[in-house]
């Protein structure tokens, strides 16, 4: 720790001290029940829980940089982190990935079925994104707009038919959906909304849908059968299951790859899904030695499923059950909705083209809830073999060589200076500039000063799934609000202001499980009705 310390002193930061290193595997597992205990402990002797760890993080929001300023250093006795929570410098950090790069141990466990563009840095990563970049294009969205759709119509079917019970755990739903919608716009894998388990295909005892919900539902252990060999009677039944649904997935990709290389050849037109798409760019490439390995290609398609699936599924969770204490917003959502599809120049359901741009209330919505429940904590940053310099709140300060330096995007989302007083309310038109009830169409997006509003990252390794999540989540909100409602079954003797009440309890008590995610979304059961 004390090598650590004159670290961390070079630096001239603001230094707190924490037992537990940024990827300590104690922390990971018993910090979420002790956290809250050493927390209560006197003379601010659990101060450290605040700085330990991406949930606390999220709970802390601004709060340890009003206390500290832009960043601070926390030294621990396997490493030194600067949290940096300045517009200016993140920008400039983030335009910077030669620099600030991702740490390999942090992010190599997600190479469980290859190397990846969310795993690898410098040349290889130039590679990677060159051609895993182009599947995300406007045919693409077109189709993520339509199975979203689909898939919204229904799920909204089972809502209703949930009744007055109403829904119970609304995020496994939203799971579903957004699992369907990476098979098919990712995969051309179409699923039933509702379907049970799904046909095996011939010589899988699988379908390619469960085998991943599977692997993603159990990543955890999925990384750790992937990562040592462990003989069979160590491995429990769950575990057992999760590990035929790793070879299962990756027998699926195997053969979905071959299959594609076998359509280029034949001159077969190109597909609008990403893998199509992924896998011919790479084929363009094949013989020199800028393409990818089959080992490549299967890390990138997982990566596509993992990073795409939990970040929009609970975007949509924490949106819908925050609209369910705002029928005022709903109103608001609907207002839009039928000026854009109900009005003089009504534009079709499934025009993606002319409706997406113009749902600017809907998206609206999508970055507020990830301003305060983004799935997305910090952007984690490291500087590698040389000290780099950056400017915070206008001053230079040098980093030394291996550093962790998260971008504290929680912060960055509800500091005060940047949003005003009300940065912890849930506000959607703060984010609509020109609000004219008469005429939508002025309607403009408020935009945040560069560095400050980056639940996607920015520069050049920005999230190449940010439309791809936009157009999902507008797809889906458009749907499901246009001729309905939604609100919280109430507890009896409850009334509408208590369960608003609930609600919040049940939003703010959540943590980090690779995304945020509420711990105890069945807290609020949710009742859909169509408006008459
Ligand atoms: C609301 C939804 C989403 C959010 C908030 C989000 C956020 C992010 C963030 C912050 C990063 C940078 C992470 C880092 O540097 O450590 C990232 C990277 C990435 N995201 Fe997303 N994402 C979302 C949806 C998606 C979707 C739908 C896909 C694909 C279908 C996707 C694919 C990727 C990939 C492949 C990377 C790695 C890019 C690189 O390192 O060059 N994401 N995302």
């Amino acid at each position: 720790t004390y090598k650590n310390y004159q670290k961390a002193r070079t630096i001239g930061l603001p230094i707190v001290f924490s037992p537990f290193t940024t990827l300590s595997p104690i922390w990971a597992l018993f910090g979420p029940r002790l956290g809250p205990i050493c927390m209560r402990l006197p003379f601010g002797l659990g101060d450290f829980v605040r700085h330990s760890g991406f949930s606390f993080f999220w709970h802390d929001r601004y709060r340890m940089h009003e206390q500290y300023g832009p960043a601070l250093c926390v030294v621990t006795p396997g490493d030194v982190q600067v949290i940096i929570a300045d517009g200016a410098a993140a920008d400039d950090m983030l335009a910077r990935r030669r620099d600030f790069i991702k740490c390999p141990a942090m992010y190599q466990p997600l190479e469980l079925f290859g190397p990846n563009v969310d795993t690898v840095n410098g040349e290889a990563w130039q590679r990677h994104r060159r051609l895993t970049t182009p599947p995300f294009n406007e045919r693409n969205s077109s189709f993520v707009w339509k199975e979203s759709l689909t898939q919204a119509s229904g799920m909204l079917k089972t809502w209703i038919k949930a009744g007055k019970e109403g829904v119970v755990q609304t995020p496994n739903y939203t799971l579903t959906l957004a699992l369907h919608v990476l098979t098919a716009a990712g995969f051309g894998k179409s699923y039933d909304f509702d379907a049970g388990l799904a046909m095996p295909a011939d010589g899988h005892t699988l379908s390619y849908r469960d085998a991943l919900r599977e692997v993603l539902k159990n990543l955890f252990v999925s990384i750790i059968i992937t990562s040592v060999t462990l003989p069979s009677v160590m491995l429990s039944k769950s575990m057992k299951d999760v590990k035929t649904a790793i070879a299962e997935f990756k027998q699926y990709m195997v053969e979905m790859v071959e299959e594609e290389k076998s359509l280029v050849h034949e001159k077969e037109a190109e597909k609008d899904n990403l893998m199509s798409v992924l896998v011919r760019a790479s084929e363009a490439e094949a013989g020199g030695r800028n393409g990818l390995t089959n080992e490549e290609i299967y890390g990138n398609l997982f990566i596509y499923n993992l990073a795409g699936h939990d970040t929009t599924a609970h975007t949509l969770a924490y949106a819908i059950t925050l609209m369910a204490a705002h029928p005022n917003l709903q109103t608001w959502i609907r207002e839009e909705l039928d000026f854009v599809f109900g009005g003089e120049d009504a534009v079709g359901d499934e025009d993606y083209e002319k409706a997406f741009p113009r749902l600017k209330r809907c998206l609206a919505l999508m970055y507020e809830t990830l301003r305060l429940y983004g799935p997305i904590v910090v952007v984690p940053k490291y500087v590698g073999d040389a000290p780099t310099k950056v400017k915070i709140a206008g001053k230079e300060y040098t980093i030394p060589a291996e550093t962790h330096a998260p971008i504290n995007v929680a912060a960055l989302n509800t500091l005060p200076m940047y949003w005003g007083h009300d940065s912890l309310i849930f506000r959607p038109d703060r984010w609509i500039d020109n609000p004219n009830p008469t005429d939508l169409s002025t309607e403009e997006h408020f935009q945040p000063a560069p560095g400050v509003f980056v639940p996607w990252a920015a520069g050049p390794r920005i999230c190449p799934g940010k439309k791809f999540a936009q157009v999902e989540f507008v797809a889906v909100i458009s749907k499901i609000f246009r001729k309905h409602k939604v609100g919280p079954v109430l507890l009896q003797g409850e009334t509408f202001e208590d369960a608003k009440k609930r609600i919040y309890e049940v939003v703010e008590d959540s943590h980090m499980v690779i995304t945020l995610q509420m711990k105890h979304p069945e807290k609020v059961n949710l009742v859909w009705e169509e408006i008459v």
